[in-house]
């Protein structure tokens, strides 16, 4: 039976690696799958990995519809095997609904590959539309890290180095940017530190900081004792 399989993580957790492998993959058995993504870092028409693989993807901007395309390509004599759709969060609900008839009326196989939520731990319609839809929802099995050390669960966007919770939805970038002032970056973090807004950059500033440090104990002599 087909199926609409939604490949969930965080960002960076290799959801365009998997896209990329399981299109290798049916490829080497002669299958030909249809690959469409939507604005993918490397630019439209592209589907990257950050282990620097990248392929040829059909572009699903807005209005695009998935259902139309594929009957078109196929009424044409063209050939689908499967389907691949990265930044599906990015996606209307109702281009979800069309991957969800690719799915039963011809019967093709769709794997859909995106983060959950966003910097304010927020569904992306796209995303709460797949978690509806989906036969199967799989969460990605190499888990991204906080920088605390636990497995990273949420997304957080940074404007130099901050954790920042105003802003447009959608605003594409990457991790490892927003350092420098003004810049947008995204980091990954566990649910305890995006709650808390403490980012790697603000961790190590509060770690550096003169109230943190060790505090010489005729500083303490006229603080009440602490009773127990
Ligand atoms: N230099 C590297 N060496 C090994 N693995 C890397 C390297 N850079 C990135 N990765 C892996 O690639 C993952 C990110 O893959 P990618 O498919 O781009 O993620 P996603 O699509 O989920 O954002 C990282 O979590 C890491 O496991
Ligand atoms: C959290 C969050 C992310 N984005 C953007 C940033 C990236 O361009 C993509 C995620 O790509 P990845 O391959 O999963 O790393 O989404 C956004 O627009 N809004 C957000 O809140």
């Amino acid at each position: 039976m087909p199926e609409l399989v939604f490949f969930s993580g965080t960002m960076d957790c290799g959801k365009s690696t998997l896209a990329l492998q399981i299109e290798h993959n049916r490829s080497a058995r002669g299958l030909q799958g249809m690959i469409f993504t939507r604005d993918d870092r490397a630019g439209a028409g592209k589907l990257s990995s950050r282990l620097g693989l990248v392929t040829d993807a059909v572009e699903a901007a807005e209005g695009f519809d998935f259902y139309a395309y594929l009957v078109g390509h196929l009424s044409k004599g063209g050939r689908c095997d499967y389907v691949i759709a990265d930044e599906a969060q990015f996606l209307a609900p109702e281009q979800i609904d069309q991957l969800a008839r690719v799915v039963d009326d011809l019967e093709l196989d769709v794997f859909a590959f995106g983060i959950t939520t966003d910097f304010r731990s927020k569904l992306f319609p796209g995303s709460q539309r797949l978690v509806e839809l989906a036969d199967r929802v799989e969460v990605l099995q190499v888990e991204a890290l906080c920088w605390c050390g636990a497995r990273a669960t949420h997304n957080a966007r940074t404007v130099g180095g901050e954790m920042v919770v105003e802003g447009a939805q959608v605003v594409v970038g990457d991790v490892n940017a927003g350092d420098e002032v003004g810049e947008v970056g995204y980091e990954v973090l566990c649910r305890r530190h995006h709650r808390r807004r403490m980012t790697a950059a603000t961790a190590r500033a509060a770690a550096l900081s003169p109230d943190v440090l060790p505090v010489p104990a005729e500083e303490f002599s006229d603080r009440p004792t602490v009773r127990s």
